[in-house]
């Protein structure tokens, strides 16, 4: 410590002293939510309460203003307490959604989500079985038992497993699985089994830490009331649940999912042409391209073949892509033939068409840049 520095000494005792304060406070608080989340599993109470959490936030900005402090800091604050909040309650047991457990079945048990969704449905006190290519013979003795059967298998299996599984089935037990795309599971599994039948989709790699938040979305295939259990129990452990309509659910993700990696595979793949480090690309970036770069750098983090079959998921996700490329050599006329009032004339038209989205946009990704600086640069 410099001279000059020690005088600061007694301010910064005094911050020590409040920042001690303010862990003593947020201890408290987090033994407090451990009663909550015992109060939760005995009165089945899901997890995440958004609405408490809006209303608290609310009252917490205006707060936070009469006290000369910034709203939105304020607000940041309180979120990260409360998403730690909502981990904590996350971590070993949770409210479940039945009287009694259920028996589930896991079809896919070894793989990245299999394994998540075994360790969840045993935290809330079901009971799992579990089946995966090297003991699919002890299927016969589980089926009789089953509530709800999930199929987590790669895209380009789950036909084939649901068409094997389901004549194992009992006609109560509720079909259901866990693929990206789900018009066409739905079509398999209710021709393969004559009872309930429901496609979720959870929206989340198999690497959360806990799934408050999270989105599902449930696709009701048949029979709704036999696996309103299910959905209810995707709502306690704090999943955000969209209930839709399977080919509205598969045209959004075809955006989503499949032009958006085939864009990322086009980034990487022509930067990798373009010969330079990635290393000297992130120096000279600006927090909004550091972005960008991570949000495509991402995906190259994962499995090729698991972005190759969500990619390719299907003929009419190929469509799209080709209907991109197309509609890319329309746009190429533009550069090739250095039309820049053609580039202001489309970049308008998508302005309109983005409307008040786009502003929403901008401000989003503001905040998100402005972690990002704090965080890592
Ligand atoms: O009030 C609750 O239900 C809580 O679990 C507490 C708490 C919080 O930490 O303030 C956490 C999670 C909920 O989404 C809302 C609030």
């Amino acid at each position: 410590m410099t001279k000059d520095e020690k005088k600061l000494g007694p301010q910064r005792s005094r911050i020590d002293e409040i920042d001690r304060q303010l862990l003593d406070l947020l201890s408290e608080r987090s033994s407090i939510v451990h009663e909550v989340i015992e109060k939760k599993i005995r009165n089945q109470l899901p997890i995440f309460a958004p609405k408490r959490e809006d209303d608290k936030t609310d009252k917490f900005r205006q707060m936070a203003g009469e006290r000369g402090l910034d709203p939105d800091w304020a607000e940041d604050f309180l979120r990260m307490i409360m998403a730690s909040s909502r981990a904590s309650q996350s971590s070993s047991q949770f409210p479940r959604a039945t009287e009694e457990p259920k028996h589930v079945l896991i079809v896919g048990a070894r793989g990245g989500m299999g394994r998540l969704y075994t360790r969840i449905f045993e935290q809330s006190g079901h009971t799992v079985y579990k089946i995966d290519k090297h003991n699919w013979y002890e299927l016969e003795e589980m089926a009789p038992k089953l509530d709800l059967a999930i199929v987590t298998v790669p895209i380009n299996v789950t036909a084939d497993v649901i068409r094997r599984l389901a004549p194992k089935l009992n006609k109560g037990t509720v079909l259901a699985d866990f693929t990206s795309n789900k018009t066409d599971p739905i079509e398999v599994m209710k021709e393969a089994h004559s009872g309930p039948v429901l496609g979720l989709h959870p929206m989340h790699g198999p690497d959360v830490n806990n799934l408050s938040k999270q989105l599902m979305v449930a696709c009701v295939g048949r029979d709704e009331a036999a696996s309103a259990w299910m959905v209810e129990q995707a709502r306690l452990w704090g999943m955000r649940v969209i209930e839709a309509d399977p080919q509205k659910h598969d045209h959004v993700m075809h955006l989503v999912q499949g032009l958006r990696h085939f864009v990322a595979l086009l980034h990487g793949s022509f930067m990798k042409t373009y010969d330079l480090d990635p290393r000297d690309i992130l120096e000279y970036s600006s927090p909004i391209y550091r972005g960008e770069l991570m949000m495509t750098g991402r995906i190259f983090a994962q499995s090729a073949e698991l972005y190759a079959d969500i990619v390719f998921a299907n003929e009419e996700r190929r469509q799209l892509l080709l209907n991109f490329i197309e509609h890319n050599d329309r746009l190429t006329r533009m550069v090739k033939e250095d039309d820049k009032e053609g580039f202001i004339k489309e970049f308008e038209a998508v302005t309109d068409f983005f409307g008040s989205f786009a502003n929403q946009a901008l401000e989003e990704s503001g905040y998100l840049i402005d972690r990002l600086t704090d965080r890592f640069a």
